[in-house]
């Protein structure tokens, strides 16, 4: 079994240490794995080399067809791990592209990574439209769940699917990381608390943006609604720090 990383660059996996920028561990020295492909293809992606490779933006239910872009090399999960154990720290993030795509390859990664370090705290940030494998739900202790509004450009029937939404908000392992463009985003959000009964210790708004100044520009009203309606916060640390720069 093998694992498709994105690059940093050709043939290089995006595999790096920053500060977790989002959501409930915020600040926290963190080692990121980046895999790549997505089964979405929101219009504001700050990712996108993940996921394009073949130009075709429309999102797909079972992902784009794998090649060797630039912006992908295929790895088994051995030599994954030994890149991982070779960086110090005992909290790992694993994102994407979608990273449950991989679902049984992830579990194989995070396996042998807990033989090493039995310590490890894994995250994993998701679209909220894949189930966790069974092997790999035991091997990840929070799951950062962000389901894509309308404004992402993915069709409601691709991006919120009613029974993935209702597990994560009955799993006090999720995080929900709602991004927000534009106030009537919010409303959005609220409805889905309420359907989905989601409690606002576990309900994050984050601002779009991949410059600190248009993140900084959407927080200052984004942080009033979140404290009028009693949901979390979430800057974008390593935008502030960093810009939109991969392997950060
Ligand atoms: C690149 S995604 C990868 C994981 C997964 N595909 C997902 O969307 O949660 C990581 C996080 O970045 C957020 N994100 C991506 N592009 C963004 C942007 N332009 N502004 C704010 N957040 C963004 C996503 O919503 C998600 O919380
Ligand atoms: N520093 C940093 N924090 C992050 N939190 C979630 C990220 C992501 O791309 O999933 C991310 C990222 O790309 N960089
Ligand atoms: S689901 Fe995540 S990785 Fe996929 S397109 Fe949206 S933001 Fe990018
Ligand atoms: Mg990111």
């Amino acid at each position: 079994m093998s694992l498709a990383l994105a690059t940093v660059r050709a043939g290089e996996p995006e595999i790096f240490t920053s500060l977790q920028g989002e959501g409930p561990s915020a600040g926290r020295p963190s080692i990121f794995v980046r895999l790549s492909r997505c089964n979405l293809a929101c219009e504001w992606c700050d990712t996108a080399y993940t996921w394009r490779f073949s130009g075709d933006n429309r999102p797909h239910r079972d992902g784009v067809a794998f090649d060797r872009a630039a912006n992908q090399v295929v790895l088994d999960e051995a030599a994954v791990a030994a890149l991982i154990l070779d960086m110090p720290g005992d909290r790992l993030v694993v994102t994407g592209g979608e990273p449950l795509l991989q679902g049984t390859a992830l579990a194989r990664l995070l396996d042998l990574l807990h033989a090493h370090r039995p310590a490890l705290h894994v995250e994993v940030e998701t679209n909220g439209t894949v189930a966790p494998h069974p092997s790999l739900r035991p091997l990840v202790d929070q799951f950062n769940i962000s389901p894509k509004l309308a404004h992402s450009g993915n069709p409601a029937s691709l991006a919120l699917l009613p029974e993935r939404l209702a597990d994560f908000a009955a799993d006090a392992c999720s995080f929900f990381k709602f991004v927000i463009a534009e106030p009537a985003d919010f409303d959005e959000v609220l409805r889905l608390q309420a359907e989905y009964a989601i409690p606002g210790e576990r309900l994050f708004v984050m601002p779009e943006g991949t410059s600190s100044e248009v993140v900084r520009l959407r927080s200052v009203w984004l942080a009033d609604l979140a404290c009028r309606h009693g949901l979390r916060f979430s800057d974008r640390l390593h935008i502030h720090l960093y810009g939109d720069t991969r392997g950060t």
